[in-house]
């Protein structure tokens, strides 16, 4: 079943090339079915990159999605255009007396800031008590995580001594659960961040429970037992050269950085890097959106 979204949004061509199926919302009115309303809350500097990875992989299912995308109203950003923002993004107040079957909070390049220091805490923070209520399913990514583990359950995170940079092996610590059906025993999953949440703080939460690691990225997926929040500490939505590309970055701004662990062919950082994760990022987000959210959710609710 296709993706629903605006016809002029950049990521409806590049999808269409990959034979995702999007649907644009003039047609989506012709059929008489309830799509799922999925919010994504963007929080990364280059929300059109964003955009089509998450798209990608929301696209890959048998269900109608209908997508909002919703910026913080209290961070002027400088990296994606204003144009586009005014195009494409609503905000908290213009959507706060809605339900969303779903939801996705992104990464953000602030994690070595506390998290009251980011701009937008305060309304990051009213949207989290929000999704109590108004959401059925949320899955938080990268920092997203950090910040929800921290607002919901107070677990916080922590400097690493260096940046765990790379892909990375990842075994189940729960078998049987939906979120990890089809998932082969190891799976591979890229990892991008100089700070992490810590097992012992984790397994102290009686509602969270830890369903995956990975031997050189520690936790990786976590879930309150009701499903209704979900924290993912790696990237499963980026590209084959996303960690090439910030690798590239930081070489050229002088910082000190190792090449991404297990990623270029032989660990020769000039051979173009394979992506060896998409399987299992399609699978993870295909689980998600079936057994968390449509499964879930009510067929009327508004
Ligand atoms: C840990 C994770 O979640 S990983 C996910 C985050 N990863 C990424 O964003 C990778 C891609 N980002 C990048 O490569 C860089 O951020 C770039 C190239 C886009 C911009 O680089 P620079 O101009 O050097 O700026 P810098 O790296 O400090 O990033 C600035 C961004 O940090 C964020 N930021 C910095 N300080 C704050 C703050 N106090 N409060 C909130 N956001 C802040 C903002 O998102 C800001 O961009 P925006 O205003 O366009 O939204
Ligand atoms: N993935 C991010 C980590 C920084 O928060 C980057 O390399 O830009």
């Amino acid at each position: 079943m296709p993706i629903n979204i605006p016809k002029d949004l950049p990521a409806k061509e590049i999808l269409e090339q990959e034979n995702i199926f999007v649907m644009d919302e003039e047609r989506a009115y012709s059929q008489d079915i309830r799509p799922l309303n999925i919010v994504i809350l963007n929080l990364m500097p280059e929300k059109e990159k964003a955009e089509t990875q998450l798209l990608r992989l929301l696209g890959n299912s048998p269900l109608q999605v209908n997508v909002t995308f919703l910026r913080p109203a209290t961070h002027e950003p400088k990296t994606t255009s204003k144009h586009h923002l005014d195009q494409f993004y609503t905000i908290f107040p213009h959507i706060r007396h809605r339900k969303f079957d779903g939801m996705i909070i992104t990464g953000a390049p602030v994690e070595q800031m506390p998290f009251e220091e980011v701009t937008y805490w305060d309304e990051l923070t009213d949207i989290m008590e929000w999704t109590k209520t108004n959401v059925t399913s949320t899955l938080h990514i990268c920092w997203g995580a950090q910040a929800g583990l921290y607002y919901h359950y107070g677990i916080p995170k922590y400097p690493l001594p260096e940046k765990c940079f790379g892909v990375f092996n990842h075994t189940l610590e729960v078998k049987n659960v939906k979120l990890l059906r089809g998932f082969d025993d190891v799976f591979r999953m890229p990892h991008s961040r100089h700070t992490d949440v810590k097992r012992e703080d984790i397994e102290k939460v009686p509602e969270l429970m830890i369903l995956s690691v990975a031997d050189k990225a520690g936790v990786c997926l976590v879930t309150s037992n009701d499903g209704r929040r979900i924290f993912l500490t790696g990237h499963p939505e980026y590209d084959a050269t996303t960690l090439k590309d910030e690798y590239e970055r930081d070489l050229a701004k002088g910082l000190p950085i190792q090449p991404p662990e297990s990623y270029f062919p032989n660990d020769d950082p000039s051979q173009p890097p394979l992506n060896t994760w998409r399987s299992h990022a399609n699978l993870l987000f295909v689980n998600w959106l079936n057994y968390y959210v449509y499964q879930e959710t009510p067929y009327i609710w508004e």
